[in-house]
């Protein structure tokens, strides 16, 4: 095995920076570092979600949230999302290599990759047997979503939680696929391209190391191949917030909270990323 292949990188004199070599007990070290950081930023525990397991709504729960009007129901998510996401900023945050990126940089993954790692943090929250999402204390099935009155989207959103779920990825597992996901040179408006790109040459053989400790390297094609379905998730969810900003303008205005707003609306300049 060669040197490039063993993740070694030889010196480059021409190159922009000091190309290091990455050894074994770097790639260590940053797999610590970003399980440290994932435990660190996850709303729920793995143990917590386990314990409400069965903890579902009961039909009149369902109902009252099936009551809710378009625009109530698509607030409320809305906020959660942004929630999940703002734990995603601090995540992204705590990675090494990541803080090491300009700030437009790290502002334009953010911008275009925090929807992802979110969709893939949700398969932790969910349950093949029944198919539901932990949502608002409890597990939900589609049929509580009804109102949002985007039934293809909640669709294709839990048949993606479903997917990933079913192999059972281990916190270490989704901690690293989950940098990976964010950490993705092909992004839109990146100002320095080739240091991104050096930061996922190191998690991707993060994840190789703990794949292959864990004896599960089939996994790995099986992850890379869930990466597209995310972006076409992401652009569905894009797809449909136009529509429904069309039909509720002042809810998106003044209710929907900023940071919403700034990542999936327009091209807004992000405000509130760059004060945290
Ligand atoms: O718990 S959730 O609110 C949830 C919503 C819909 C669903 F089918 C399952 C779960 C949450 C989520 C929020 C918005 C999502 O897409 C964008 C979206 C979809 C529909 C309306 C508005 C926005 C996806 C997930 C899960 C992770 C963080 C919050």
């Amino acid at each position: 095995m060669s040197g490039s292949e063993m993740g070694f990188r030889s010196f480059d004199p021409e190159s922009s920076f000091f190309s290091y070599p990455t050894s074994h007990l770097h790639i260590e070290e940053l797999s610590a570092s970003i399980v440290r950081s994932h435990r660190e930023t996850t709303q729920y525990r793995p143990e917590e979600l386990q314990a409400l397991r069965w903890k579902v709504f009961s039909r009149e729960e369902i109902h009252a949230y099936q009551s809710k009007s378009v625009d109530e129901m698509w607030q409320h998510c809305a906020v959660r999302l942004t929630d999940a996401v703002q734990y995603v900023v601090e995540f992204a945050k705590r990675i090494p290599g990541f803080r090491q990126l300009c700030q437009n940089d790290q502002i334009a993954l953010l911008k275009s990759g925090s929807m992802e790692v979110v969709l893939v943090r949700m398969s932790r929250m969910f349950n093949t047997e029944n198919n539901t999402v932990f949502f608002d204390g409890k597990f939900a099935g589609t049929e509580l979503f009804k109102s949002l009155a985007c039934g293809d989207l909640i669709a294709a959103v839990f048949d993606f939680a479903h997917n990933l779920c079913a192999l059972r990825l281990t916190e270490q597992q989704m901690a690293v696929f989950t940098a990976l996901v964010l950490i993705n040179a092909d992004r839109p408006c990146l100002e320095d391209r080739e240091r991104v790109q050096k930061v996922r040459r190191d998690v991707e053989l993060a994840l190789s190391h703990i794949m292959h400790r864990d004896n599960q390297e089939s996994l790995l094609h099986k992850l890379y191949q869930r990466v597209p379905v995310l972006k076409s998730l992401c652009a569905l969810h894009i797809e449909k917030l136009r529509w429904f900003r069309q039909l509720y303008p002042l809810t998106v205005h003044s209710l929907f909270p900023p940071l919403y707003k700034e990542l999936f609306g327009s091209d807004t300049d992000i405000q509130s990323l760059t004060t945290h």
